[in-house]
């Protein structure tokens, strides 16, 4: 692989102390980054030169929670809170299938990519009994992209007649769950250092999963060594129900359950006492901040500042695209700044500690903070090169606040592993016009085979209610 030299782009490395240079460069050599500093790199013959002028370089963005199948159900339960949505939903994912996950995934990295992302967790817990290989066309979907794919394998075992709110048909049982999780982290979990690949394993939620299956998959990660995720403290309507069932709140419940620890991060922790920040911070379990989903579900607002004030780790996350429709990941980092200042204050989230959520908090929730989150030496070449001469941005002379404020900015240049994924705002790797009629093919299939709507793709009036 050529050395990749981008010259006389303002760069944020997000390292530990912060270091910014108004003008400097980035090195790439192979999969890793060589050299960040100031003024001009020495070029050498058959290096490709990137002129950074007008751009603002940073980490590529972590995405620390989605839902990649969900790119073919957007646009349904409008103005519904978790729960509703959820049952209205289930029955449309029934029919999900290898091709209707590949197209969505395919389509969902790509809007991840090209807002700036090269690492996505993706939380998939839905595995209809005929669906076929699923994870493996998402795994599929995240090669021909381009970027990480940290691909947690859900699971839900707790259908309606168990008291839990998927339907019975759409759930797993407790033995086939813990086993399938297993053969996915034998099959696809990669834990070089440089992995492109790694597995998660993730029930879905305390109201679709039972408590055994809570445990089992806790003791099952920890045997096998990979990382632990699951949504908690959502909605008061989880709270409710854990303390009506379980006379606990959320975060007691993963107590119990061994699911507080430096390998867990928790998708959402909206809902939290100061007692259980305490217990995440203590046990060193972070949270994948989602603000645009948890507005859309009118779920409520983390406390993101009291988090990070408490020493939690908090990443960011476009949660599945049925909950965010634009599914983009470089929005968050301005949706995390509006939501904390409205929850907060004006004062209560800067841009910069915005930018270190999307990254380097990220990196932290993910475990991999050696390797990704910042850009300095030896570490993965995962760079985001954003374009700040336009109209939107020209003259904001903060490139870390015209990105965080401004509109999301146009790439110049995303590089995964070294590898080019976007350069002038088009992905390089997949063709996106071809990518979005697979998808919009793969939604009309889903919604027909729910009854929802004709093959024509005519919308069901359930749609917009
Ligand atoms: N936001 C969100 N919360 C969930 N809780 C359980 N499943 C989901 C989901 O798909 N999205």
């Amino acid at each position: 692989m050529t050395r990749t030299v981008i010259q006389g782009a303002a760069v944020a490395t997000v390292d530990a102390r912060g270091t910014e240079y108004a003008e400097g460069h980035v090195v790439v050599d192979g999969g890793r980054i060589t050299a960040v500093g100031a003024g001009a790199a020495p070029v050498g013959p058959g290096d490709r030169v990137v002129d950074g002028r007008g751009c603002l370089a940073t980490p590529g963005l972590v995405n620390t929670h989605h839902h990649l199948y969900q790119w073919a159900t957007r646009g349904y339960a409008q103005q519904s809170d978790l729960f509703h949505w959820l049952v209205e939903l289930y029955p449309v994912w029934a029919g999900l299938d290898e091709d209707t996950t590949r197209a969505a995934a395919t389509a969902g990295l790509l809007r991840l990519a090209r807002t700036g992302c090269t690492t996505a967790a993706d939380h998939h817990y839905v595995f209809p009994a005929a669906g076929g290989d699923l994870l493996g066309a998402t795994v599929d979907a995240a090669g021909a992209v381009g970027i990480r794919l940290h691909a947690a394998r859900g699971s839900m075992d707790r259908g309606v007649s168990s008291g839990g709110l998927p339907p019975d048909s759409l759930v797993e049982t407790t033995d086939g769950a813990l086993a399938a999780t297993q053969a996915a982290i034998e099959r696809w979990h990669d834990p070089a250092p440089d992995a492109f690949t790694r597995v998660a394993v993730a029930p879905c939620s305390p109201f679709s999963v039972s408590a055994e299956l809570m445990s089992g998959a806790a003791e099952l990660a920890r045997a096998a060594g990979v990382r632990l995720h699951t949504h908690l403290a959502e909605t008061v309507g989880e709270e409710v129900q854990c303390l009506a069932e379980y006379g606990c709140t959320p975060v007691e419940y993963a107590e119990r359950t061994g699911w507080i620890g430096p390998d867990v991060w928790l998708a959402h922790g909206v809902h939290l006492s100061d007692r259980a920040i305490e217990v995440l911070a203590a046990g060193g379990t972070g949270v994948a901040h989602c603000p645009t989903s948890n507005a859309r579900l009118g779920a409520g607002t983390a406390r993101v500042a009291d988090l990070l004030a408490a020493g939690v780790a908090v990443g960011l996350g476009a949660d599945g695209a049925a909950s965010n429709e634009d599914g983009g990941l470089g929005p968050e980092l301005r949706q995390a700044a509006y939501q904390a200042r409205l929850r907060d204050g004006a004062d209560a989230l800067d841009v910069r500690q915005a930018l270190w959520l999307g990254t380097m908090g990220g990196a932290l929730c993910l475990g991999r903070q050696d390797e990704l989150g910042s850009l300095e030496p030896g570490k993965l070449a995962d760079v985001a090169l954003w374009r700040l001469d336009g109209l939107a941005h020209a003259g904001i002379a903060d490139p870390v606040a015209a990105l965080v404020l401004g509109s999301l900015p146009p790439l110049r240049l995303l590089l995964a592993g070294g590898r080019t994924v976007v350069e002038d705002d088009v992905a390089t790797r997949v063709d996106e016009h071809g990518a979005a009629r697979a998808l919009a093919a793969a939604g009309t299939r889903l919604a027909v085979a729910a009854g929802l709507s004709g093959p024509s793709g005519g919308s069901a009036l359930r749609h917009i209610r």
